[in-house]
């Protein structure tokens, strides 16, 4: 009985982390939400996640599509069976992965093959711990890859670009972190989180900087230095311009916590843990005896729905909106300029990491002249009758295919990639040159672009797993932004030199 119990408990949790956003985190975005002027890119940004998040809530489904590498922080007490605990972990993991609460997200970094139910060797990450309590306390924290890839390490003393010599003192630190939230970019879609752990070794100041993301976010540092240091980032962060995104605004950074722990004399680590906006980490504690949940964490205060202010800036007034549709023309992407608004219907095909490779090495399992790559590894089940169903699909990094995306759309005339966080500046010149279009998404909206897709009409190159499989969409008023255009202009480009630029006023001496 103990060990279904523990089991069912293990699945409320991680289907609770994935679809339900943390009522702390709510406010937070709510907050953010009210700050920035409706009608801006911003406020439009901000909207979409505020829909994403009541329709996960609905559909109890993922809120984003990427559902992370699951980290497990237990603490059992003495004498309690860590091994069944374990078991029954593994066992709830890969239930929710057959209910589509996680998308399949473990490979083998040798071969590249999906396990497809998120075990494999190492993963999950369960850490125990033991203490004096009766009951189990059981932390997950469903971190995706993309905010993930912006973690940064700092090694003092250091250079910082914008804010010069870092030292080995608070004010140091102080650069450093600033320089994280700037080098993020939109990229871990903003407006994040920052978890930061102060000391340590390389390994042991990254474990630090994550327990801090365990933290509420309205919570106050005990130690007064810290306090500051906390709030001093959050007033200034905020001054960067970045915004949701990265389409510049008010909000980038909705949370920074710090922890320290002693080093060695050697070596001085400042260690970022970057959390995108689908801040995904909830808690329970367990009755030992009986494997039931007693409590759930993060659970002060009300639960915002974001109902009041639903149509609040959904479109961008400075903007116009085009429609496309797949096959597009050159002329037709010669017209669009940075900041237009795209409602796509139509058809459009799926391609991440594996599929750009793959496209360089070989020929496209179908014709792209004039279509559309949408950077996306969707969450997918398969009906009875065969057929799929998207659950969850918002756009990845688009930054990963740097590399490749320049000569894969010249190579098959591909008019438009849909992604996130923007692209540097060989895809640029690729666009220009051959006439194509960076169209940016809403980053973890895995809900409200799900929506937007009617129908699977057909999938290749599943052997790359679900996410990295080219799935056929056919989409209706797909929503995104031009952030790269076929003109030489790249939103991304502007809002890194403006923050850059506004990062180095933070230059001087601040913590003694
Ligand atoms: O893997 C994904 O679907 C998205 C990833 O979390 C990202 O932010 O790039
Ligand atoms: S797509 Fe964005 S919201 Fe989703 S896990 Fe990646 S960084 Fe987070």
């Amino acid at each position: 009985m103990y060990i279904e119990q523990l089991e069912k408990s293990m699945y409320d949790l991680i289907c609770e982390t994935s679809t339900n956003l943390p009522k702390d985190v709510r406010r937070a975005v709510k907050a953010a939400r009210e700050q920035e002027d409706a009608g801006t890119r911003a406020a439009m940004s901000l909207d979409t996640i505020a829909k994403n998040i009541n329709m996960a809530d609905d559909k109890l489904s993922p809120i984003c599509q990427d559902t992370g590498l699951p980290t497990f922080k237990i603490k059992t007490p003495v004498g309690v069976n860590q091994l069944e605990i374990k078991a029954a972990i593994k066992r709830a993991i890969a239930q929710a992965t057959k209910d589509g609460k996680l998308r399949p997200n473990s490979v083998d970094s040798l071969t590249g093959e999906n396990s497809g139910d998120n075990l494999g060797i190492g993963l999950p990450v369960v850490k125990f711990d033991q203490w004096e309590e009766n009951h189990i306390e059981v932390k997950l924290i469903l971190k995706g890859g993309g905010c993930e890839n912006k973690n940064i390490q700092y090694s003092l003393p250091t250079e910082l670009e914008g804010l010069g010599r870092a030292g080995r003192d608070l004010d140091g630190i102080r650069k450093c972190i600033l320089h994280a939230v700037y080098q993020a970019q939109g990229q871990g879609c903003s407006a994040g989180f920052i978890g930061v752990g102060i000391g340590g070794d390389r390994s042991s100041g990254y474990d630090l900087a994550k327990e801090q993301l365990f933290r509420e976010v309205d919570d106050v540092n005990p130690n007064a230095d810290l306090a500051k240091l906390e709030s001093y980032i959050m007033e200034n962060a905020n001054k960067l311009g970045i915004g949701t995104m990265g389409f510049g605004g008010e909000a980038t950074l909705l949370g920074c916590k710090i922890g320290v722990m002693h080093r060695i004399p050697a070596s001085f680590y400042v260690s970022v843990a970057y959390n995108c906006w689908a801040y995904r980490r909830m808690a329970i504690d367990i009755d030992s005896n009986t494997g039931e949940v007693i409590r759930w964490h993060y659970n002060d205060g009300d639960k915002l729905s974001f109902e009041q202010s639903e149509e609040k800036g959904t479109a961008v007034q400075t903007s116009r909106t085009v429609e496309l549709q797949a096959p597009i023309t050159e002329e037709q992407i010669r017209e669009l300029k940075v900041g237009d608004v795209v409602k796509i219907s139509g058809r459009m095909y799926t391609g991440r990491d594996a599929i750009h490779k793959y496209l360089t090495e070989n020929d496209a399992p179908v014709d792209l002249d004039g279509h559309i790559i949408y950077h996306c590894g969707p969450v997918v089940l398969k009906n009875e009758d065969g057929s799929y169903e998207i659950k969850a699909a918002g756009p990845t990094t688009s930054i990963r295919e740097e590399p490749y995306q320049g000569d894969i759309m010249k190579k098959f005339g591909i008019r438009a990639v849909i992604g996130k966080g923007g692209m540097g500046p060989k895809t640029l010149e690729a666009l220009q040159e051959h006439g194509g279009v960076y169209l940016n998404a809403i980053g973890g909206a895995a809900q409200y672009y799900a929506d937007c897709i009617k129908a699977v009409e057909g999938v290749d190159l599943l052997q790359f797993g679900i996410p990295e499989a080219m799935w056929h969409l056919r989409v209706e008023d797909f929503t995104a932004v031009v952030t790269m255009d076929s003109h030489g202009n790249s939103l991304h480009a502007d809002v890194d030199k403006s923050s850059l630029e506004k990062l180095s006023q933070f230059k001087e001496k601040v913590f003694n």
